[in-house]
């Protein structure tokens, strides 16, 4: 299930707001210039679909999103709990970076976290099958597959090299709750969805 938790980057212990309302989160991250959808997905695609037959059953999407928004390739990752570099390929996005270029990925099954560090707030936003969410361009933030992955997404880039990350050496994301202890990982989710946080 979706849901956004916004923090003070210095309290990861209470979220400021908990939400799963998808409409309130796509406003509550357009305020940061950040895009979140909810797109159908393609009932008849097998969970283990190879990347040709993923990037196929999307063509028209993928289409669309290169002409919108200049991307020049689309590529899919997909994990299962049994694959072997489940540990490696976690550890890999966990620590905080920066793109030089848009990000935007379409979950076609499955879930995963993204942590955007957005001026004194982390946003922790939980994507699920359906969901579209971009990061803009020298956003700091990270994400979360958790310990035992499931999920398929579809990747877009504007650089032929595919995914090149800037690190930037802050601890910040240990410090924050991992998939697990969040509502995509079966922890607390009770919602809170008071007025605006600006
Ligand atoms: C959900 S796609 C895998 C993560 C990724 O591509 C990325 O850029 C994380 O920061
Ligand atoms: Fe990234
Ligand atoms: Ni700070």
């Amino acid at each position: 299930m979706s849901f956004l938790n916004v923090y003070h980057d210095h309290d990861p212990d209470q979220p400021l707001l908990t939400t799963h309302d998808g409409e309130r989160i796509a406003a509550e991250l357009a305020a940061h210039g950040i895009r979140f959808e909810r797109w159908a997905t393609k009932a008849d695609l097998a969970p283990d679909a190879d990347p040709e037959v993923v990037l196929a059953a999307y063509a028209e999407e993928i289409e669309r999103l290169k002409a919108d928004n200049g991307f020049a390739t689309a590529d899919v990752i997909g994990l299962t709990p049994e694959h072997p570099d489940r540990e490696a390929l976690r550890a890999k996005f966990l620590d905080e970076h920066r793109h030089s270029e848009d990000e935007v990925r379409f979950f076609v099954r499955g879930e995963g976290v993204f942590y955007l560090h957005l001026d004194s707030r982390v946003y922790a936003v939980g994507c699920a099958q359906g969901d579209l969410m971009s990061v803009p361009a020298g956003t700091p933030h990270w994400f979360d597959m958790g310990p035992a992955p499931h999920f398929t997404a579809i990747r877009l880039f504007t650089n032929p090299e595919g995914w090149v990350a800037n690190f930037t050496g802050a601890g910040i994301a240990a410090r924050f709750p991992r998939f697990e202890a969040l509502p995509t990982g079966g922890g607390e989710s009770a919602e809170s969805a008071p007025g605006s946080l600006a």
